[in-house]
This record gives C-alpha cells, structure tokens and sequence, in this order.
C-alpha cells in the first residue's frame, strides 16, 4: 500500500494501477471505522484496485463548525486500511487540493437544498467541488459512498448525471447501507465527540426514528409521527433537532403524507459537541 500527498505521485500511481485493472475510489475524511470499512470491503469486489481518500475538505466546513477539531489520524487509518487490501492512500495536502487562487465552485441545486444544505449553508458545495475533483484526480472506475449520506449521495449522483461524468458516471456512483453500533446507532467519526453518558443517550435517535416510521406506516399523521420523534429526542438527552423530515428517498420532494414511492425519514440532531445524522426506509403506502 502506497500513500501519496500530492497530484504527481498521484497521478503516476494511478496510472500504473490502471494498467493491471480496474479502480474504485471511496472518499472519506478519514478517522476510520466500520462504516469505512465496509465501504472499502464493498469496493473490492466491484473493481481491482482500490484507492482510498483521505481529505478533511475546509470547503465543507462553515465558519462555526469542527473543522479544527475534526479527529486526523493518518497513521491509524493507515494501519486500518493496509489489512483490507487497499492499493493507494491518497492523503492530498490543502494545498495541493486547493493551489493559491483556487476560485471555481460546483453548486448543485434541488436536491442539495433544505436538510443538511438548509443546517449547512454552503456544504453542499464543498462537497461537489471536493468530489468532482476527485473523480478527475483518481479517475475511477466506480466510486463508494454511504447512505448515512443520503442527501450527500444524491447531490453526487445529480452531479455525475449533470457534468457527464463518465468516470464515475452517475450509475457507477454506488450506495452502502448504513452501518451501526450494535445498539443501532449509525457509525459516524463524529461519534467521538460523545461522553459516555452522551453516548448512551444518543442510541435515543435510532430508536425514535423507528418508533416514528412504525407510526407513520401505521397511517399516524406524518406531522404527528415527528412532534412525537422530536419529544422523545429532547426528553432523551439530545439539545436540539436540525430537522427531522419525510422525504422522497430519490429525488428528496419533501412529503407531508405518505406516499406510494420509496420514502426516507431523515433526522439531524445535536448531543454535547456532536451534529449527529441518520435516515431510514419508509414503507410505500
Ligand atoms: N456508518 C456508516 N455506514 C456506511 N457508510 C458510512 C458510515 N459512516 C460514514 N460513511 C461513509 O463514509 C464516507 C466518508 O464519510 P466521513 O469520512 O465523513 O465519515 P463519517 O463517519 O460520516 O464522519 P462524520 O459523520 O463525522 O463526518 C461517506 O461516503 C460516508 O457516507
Ligand atoms: C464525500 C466526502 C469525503 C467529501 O469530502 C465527505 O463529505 C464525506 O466524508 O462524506
Ligand atoms: N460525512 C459528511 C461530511 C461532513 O459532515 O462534513
């Protein structure tokens, strides 16, 4: 396993990797877990090579957000990701990811806007900007991202179909189930954040949700469904609620009843330090 920091060394490695196979990209901000992992084991078994970023993307960031405090931990993933087979760490430099005079920006509209986008003004576009660099710089034959991300997956997938980006396209843009604790709350690097008193509380989310899409698929009142999610978060320890909505799983069109189209329920949540997300199925009608 090679990790390189810069677009040369980059370049050249992909080159000769793509001379033996195929290669498939899953990026991630690094302080691996599980969930990472799982995208990496998935990624080996849809091309030869697999190669992993490693970039905390200021652009992503607000200016009242954790990007000083977000974990980097390079060594450690390092020691994570060799046993999994990974070909390349690419683990660019802020500078070498954003040169002096850096000034393009790639804003996808609809789907980016309200949850997340609505939280994070200017997220979005961080993160469209990031990925699509990445997909130019690494060149992939498909590319991994996970369904914690949900809104982030269909931004990037919207993206891949709107620039033709033929490597990945949009249908080589692959989701991964969300993983979780054992007690259902869903890996997240930002779950270290948590006391351990927060972090028993915090299982709270998981199980309101699925209390509220039981209810919702029951025929309880959608609007009723999520007053109840929001009493049971903030009686269960959680500060306050960033938003908690029924969506359209694909295109996101927010819902106000049950429809009979693939639904999503999406929740973004603060406890102590942490913005926890997560998202489950909704029933079709
Ligand atoms: N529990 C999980 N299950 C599946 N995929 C995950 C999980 N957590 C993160 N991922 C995916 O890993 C990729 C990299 O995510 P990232 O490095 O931001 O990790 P993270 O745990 O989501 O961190 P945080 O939520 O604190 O930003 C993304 O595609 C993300 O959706
Ligand atoms: C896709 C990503 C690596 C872009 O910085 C990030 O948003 C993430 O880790 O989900
Ligand atoms: N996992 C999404 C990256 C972020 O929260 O900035």
């Amino acid at each position: 396993m090679q990790t390189v920091h810069s677009l040369d060394p980059l370049r050249r490695a992909v080159a000769t990797l793509r001379e033996t196979g195929t290669v498939a990209l899953v990026p991630t901000m690094g302080a691996l877990h599980e969930g990472h992992l799982t995208l990496v084991r998935e990624a080996r078994k849809h091309a030869d090579h697999v190669v992993v970023s490693i970039f905390v993307n200021p652009l992503q960031f607000g200016a009242n957000e954790d990007l000083d405090a977000y974990p980097r931990q390079l060594e450690r993933d390092s020691a994570l990701l060799e046993p999994e087979g990974v070909a390349l760490i690419w683990a660019p430099t802020v500078e070498a990811m954003y040169p002096q005079g850096f000034a393009t920006n790639i804003s996808v509209t609809g789907v980016s806007e309200g949850l997340c986008g609505a939280a994070r003004p200017g997220h979005f576009d961080g993160v469209a900007t990031v990925v699509c660099k990445l997909f130019h710089q690494v060149l992939p034959d498909v590319a991994l991202f996970g369904e914690k991300d949900w809104q982030q997956l269909a931004v990037i997938r919207r993206m891949a179909r709107d620039l033709d980006l033929t490597q990945p396209h949009a249908d080589a843009i692959i989701g991964v189930e969300t993983v979780r604790e054992t007690d259902g709350l869903a890996r997240s690097s930002r779950n270290a954040y948590l006391t351990a008193e927060q972090r028993a509380a915090a299982v709270t989310l998981p199980t309101a949700m699925k209390a509220a899409i039981a209810a919702i698929e029951s025929d309880t009142r959608v609007a009723d469904a999520l007053a109840d999610l929001e009493k049971a978060l903030l009686s269960g320890g959680f500060a306050s609620l960033d938003y908690a909505e029924l969506r359209d799983a694909d295109d996101l069109a927010l819902l106000d009843a049950r429809s009979d189209r693939s639904m999503r329920l999406l929740v973004a949540a603060r406890i102590g330090k942490a913005r926890l997300i997560d998202n489950m199925a909704v029933a079709p009608r």
